[in-house]
């Protein structure tokens, strides 16, 4: 029997989300057509023996939260249950917290998923790998270009038998190009170094430590404490992937992730692709639609774009590389590329709204997503431009690498600003 753990984090971490974290919690924010997480949910339904599902967090659980839960339970026919942690534990104390629920049953293993990244996760090949050769931890790894490989734990492990020898979270200088995805199995036996860390941090009192966390209210840092701690002492192993993989961040890595996830339907859920059919709009590439969405048969839609529930798309809109979320309009001829839409947002006819991608260097294998700040120099960087929900943008007008808060209602053209 298996469980899988999914950490999801709470509201303070969404702060490179914003504005698109206002309205919903980032967990659930739509990419490809589905919440972020029902990615790692299916994933997990799909492994033979999978028990229950549980999301440690520290959101408030709201109603969004619960119809989420239920209506993943009745997809699945899986348990998936939330369990809330009252201050921020850290990506290993929650874990602790609730050892008796991830334990409860007897499972064999559990696997633990970051919300934050986009994956095929490869969980039955780590489950292979770990039947092989059971050890407490089986870190998921894939390789970075020596740059960013800084923005991740990284991992030096031993190339015949994969056993992780050092392992650095966020290093300053270079130490390995294989990074942690965030993705890991773990044994019941991970638990002890867990309640180890726990009980050294109680006798060592409240010291803040220098993250702001509270190792004496039980936090613990899985990378740090653990993984760095136990490296090199045949406990943890790493299992590695050439499939895709990212982070999201950011709204621009929600983009990209999107674009991945659109790609892996061909794949894992054809059906969700959208066809061309006669009389309906023409369809570039990789193109999710909700079925609830009323698009005009002269729009051209893609590649890479994901029209949310109840929008509504106009004759003539051109729409590329976006996402537009539910009950958004764009009204005819409107032009919309590289940009997400926010809820219930319009934009007016003949209107060219459009970013400016920041995607992975295409001629690195192993480069990923950067999600450095907005600014340099005091400017803000070309991005994909996000207009957040309730948006209103007037007729012919140009908005151009730009962020709108929400219920903002423009009166005319910008580029490059946040417009609050
Ligand atoms: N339950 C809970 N979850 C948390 C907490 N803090 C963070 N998380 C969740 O834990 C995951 C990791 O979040 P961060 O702490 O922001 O770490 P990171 O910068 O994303 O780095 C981690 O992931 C990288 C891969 O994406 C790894 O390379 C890196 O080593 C590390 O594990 C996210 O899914 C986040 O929602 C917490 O206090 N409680």
């Amino acid at each position: 029997m298996l469980k899988a753990v999914i950490l999801i984090g709470g509201p303070q971490k969404g702060t490179r989300f914003r504005p698109l974290s206002f309205e919903v919690p980032k967990p659930l924010f739509p990419v490809a057509g589905v919440p972020m997480i029902q990615h790692h949910i299916e994933a997990c339904a799909q492994v033979p023996g999978m028990q229950e599902i549980l999301l440690i967090g520290f959101y408030q659980p709201d109603e969004a939260l619960t119809r989420f839960l239920e209506a993943a339970q009745q997809e699945f026919n899986l348990p998936v249950r939330y369990l809330q942690e009252f201050v921020p534990l850290g990506t290993g104390g929650g874990l602790y917290h609730f050892r008796d629920q991830i334990l409860a049953g007897g499972p064999e293993a559990f696997f633990v998923l970051n919300a934050d990244v986009c994956s095929d996760f490869p969980l039955s090949a780590m489950l292979a790998a770990y039947r092989r050769q059971p050890h407490p931890f089986l870190l998921l790894g894939t390789t970075a270009n020596r740059t960013q490989s800084l923005n991740y734990g990284c991992i030096v492990e031993n190339p015949q038998t994969h056993e992780v020898l050092h392992y650095v979270e966020k290093p300053s200088t270079f130490v390995s190009d294989v990074i942690n995805c965030g993705i890991y199995l773990f044994s019941p036996e991970a638990l002890k170094p867990l309640r180890d860390v726990f009980q050294r941090n109680q006798q060592d009192g409240q010291l803040e430590d220098s993250s702001g966390l509270w190792p004496g209210a039980g936090t613990i840092r899985l990378e740090q404490d653990v993984f760095s701690a136990l490296a090199g002492q045949g406990q943890i192993y790493v299992h590695l992937t050439d499939g895709i993989w990212s982070q999201i961040k950011s709204a621009g890595s929600a983009l990209y992730a999107s674009r991945l996830y659109l790609g892996q339907y061909q794949l894992t859920h054809p059906e969700r692709l959208a066809k061309h059919t006669p009389g309906g709009p023409r369809i570039r590439g990789n193109v999710y639609i909700h079925p609830t969405a009323k698009v005009a048969p002269s729009a051209v839609l893609g590649p890479n774009v994901s029209i949310g529930e109840g929008v509504t798309v106009g004759e003539g809109v051109r729409l590329r590389e976006s996402i537009v979320l539910h009950g958004a309009t764009l009204q005819e001829h409107t032009c919309v590329l590289h940009t997400i839409v926010g809820w219930g947002s319009t934009v007016g006819r003949w209107a060219r709204v459009e970013g400016t991608p920041n995607d992975p260097n295409p001629n690195d294998p192993r480069a990923h997503m950067d999600s450095e700040s907005l600014f340099k120099d005091g400017k803000l960087l070309p991005a994909i431009t996000i207009l957040g929900c309730r948006v209103r943008i007037p007729a012919e007008v140009l908005i151009l690498n730009s962020i709108v808060l929400p219920h903002k209602e423009l009166s005319r053209s910008f580029t490059n600003q946040i417009i609050l």
